[in-house]
């Protein structure tokens, strides 16, 4: 029923892809669905449930001939959306739809549906819950493999499961505080039942926290994980994310400085969604279109889950040459001069801008003047997600240095590539790859699954923040404000799946609550 006590209307929509296709669905939904499918499919009586029926389409009033094509009846409660709907199967071509547009439109009662609406009806009929209709939005919505199984996960109950048995649980918890609260003097109530309630409590409230401390893998996977690709001027950044992408979405040019802004290109990693983005060169520069870009690149470096930081391999080598091997040194000095890495020996007090370096480019990249950029260093913990590539491996001129290079440094990769011939690249990709994976949460079938949108985490921080609450007025003695915090914890919960009802808690005080024995 509507807002005035009246069923919802039918509604219909095309519910595959837009385009010419061999076939189209058209779904309807409401309470005239079966009269739609009796009177377009020419029948006296409605057909067996989920049978599929081969008829010819007609149109209501003229009985003109729209199409031939399969007819599929769904009773109510037994749908997507828990209403009486009907599928239409017919060919895809524009004229046929719009025939059935006018056809379902002509009908009383009927009309086209607005977007979400099906979804919405089997939301608000119980058929899924706001969890689940998120996992089917991103199911639709899948660009790679690995978004694709979590939005299925998710669309089949995983998440829905887990917060509703929270919630569940926590609905126990107030039911024995509230017990307290109005039996409390009565003798016949169970012993310790606060102090169970509170441990319970408590117990709930570090799941969700672990739950919370996630490293946000869903999010990442559902939204992309965030690559930049950093480095000098004219060390191959452009050459790299078109090797990565396969085509040539970034200017490549010998001439230094040519990428002046990010460059986007989203591809599918082994499976993961990546947003790769190609950076202007990081270097101090008195072109104030120059700089803004060497601005936002180090801003996209911050922002960004991977760093890859691209170095000409033959300068690379030089600079490692001259310090006696000592590679840890030798690559926080290199990526020093580039400002990426924060060198743990470098004192706070040292104001870089005092500090004058050459690189061999011949740029002075850290001269006290005011062109020199403010640079925010990765902090050394953050080392694992950043990838070292050594590129232009080919002008090394058949010299053997892999023997000598290390394979990873302070838990930073190193890999050699030219994206000239491709030598290395396979490696460094399956490198990139494993650290995708990784951040996205690896095996996404094993486990709690992970929660997939900031919707999630702004209402399980509030749920945490509730259940803190609750731990202090409990000790504080103060069970009806600690009742309270249950209470608000229940609703935020609530938000979650959608079920925002305090009836369920009644129902548990009520029937499942056994006072004494
Ligand atoms: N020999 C060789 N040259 C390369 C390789 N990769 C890139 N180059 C060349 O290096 C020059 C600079 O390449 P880009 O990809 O534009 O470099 P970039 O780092 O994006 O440069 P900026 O836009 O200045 O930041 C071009 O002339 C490329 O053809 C490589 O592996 N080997």
């Amino acid at each position: 029923m509507n807002s005035v006590g009246m069923p919802p209307d039918t509604i219909f929509s095309l519910s595959s892809g837009h385009g010419k296709c061999g076939v189209a669905v058209i779904r309807v939904s409401g309470a005239s669905a079966g009269n739609a499918l009796m009177k377009m499919g020419n029948l006296r009586q409605l057909p067996t449930p989920r049978v599929a029926v081969l008829r010819k389409v007609i149109h209501p009033d003229s009985a003109e001939h729209i199409d031939n094509g399969l007819i599929i009846w769904f009773p109510a409660p037994n749908s997507f959306t828990g209403e009486d709907c009907v599928e239409f199967h017919v060919h895809g071509g524009p004229a046929i739809l719009v025939s059935m547009v006018t056809a379902l439109s002509a009908i009383p009662g009927v009309r086209q549906a607005e977007a979400g609406e099906f979804t919405k009806r089997a939301f608000m009929n119980g058929k899924l819950d706001l969890t689940e209709v998120e996992g089917l939005g991103d199911l639709i919505h899948a660009e790679t493999e690995a978004q694709r199984k979590q939005a299925l996960r998710q669309m089949d109950g995983a998440l829905s499961q887990l917060y509703t048995s929270w919630r569940q649980r926590i609905i126990k918890v107030i039911a024995d505080v509230e017990a307290h609260i109005d039996f409390g003097e009565d003798e016949l109530i169970e012993d310790h039942i606060l102090e169970s309630a509170a441990s319970r409590a408590e117990e709930i409230q570090k799941e969700i926290q672990i739950h919370l401390q996630d490293n946000r893998q869903g999010e990442r996977l559902r939204n992309g994980v965030h690559v930049a690709i950093l480095g000098e001027p004219n060390v191959g950044k452009s050459s790299l994310l078109n090797s990565i992408c396969q085509r040539p979405a970034a200017i490549v040019s010998h001439i230094p400085g040519t990428t002046r802004d990010i460059v986007e290109s989203a591809v599918n990693i082994g499976g993961f969604p990546v947003l790769l983005s190609d950076t202007a060169g990081l270097r101090d520069t008195v072109d104030i279109v120059e700089k803004e870009g060497v601005r936002r690149a180090l801003n996209r470096a911050r922002l960004s889950d991977v760093k890859v930081v691209v170095v000409d391999v033959q300068s690379f080598l030089r600079h490692w040459k001259t310090s006696a091997n000592n590679i840890d040194s030798d690559v926080k000095q290199h990526l020093g001069y580039i400002g990426i890495i924060e060198d743990p020996t470098e004192s706070s007090n040292v104001n870089e801008n005092d500090v004058s370096m050459e690189t061999d480019s011949g740029i002075n990249m850290t001269g006290h003047t005011n062109t020199a950029i403010s640079r925010e260093k990765i902090p050394s913990e953050d080392l694992q997600n950043v990838i070292l590539v050594l590129n232009k491996s080919d002008l090394l001129e058949g010299r053997d240095v892999n023997m000598d290079l290390p394979h990873s440094c302070k838990g930073m990769d190193v890999c050699m590539v030219s994206c000239k011939t491709g030598q290395g690249m396979e490696a460094f990709v399956q490198v990139l790859a494993e650290k995708i994976k990784i951040l996205c949460g690896g095996n996404l079938l094993a486990g709690n699954p992970s929660l997939t949108q900031a919707r999630h985490r702004l209402l399980l921080n509030n749920c945490v923040h509730h259940l803190t609450r609750f731990s202090q007025y409990y000790r504080f003695g103060d069970e009806v404000l600690a009742a309270e915090s249950l209470r608000k914890t229940i609703r935020e919960m609530g938000k979650l799946t959608g079920k925002i009802s305090t009836e369920d808690i009644l129902d548990v005080i009520f029937k499942d609550f056994c006072i004494g024995k």
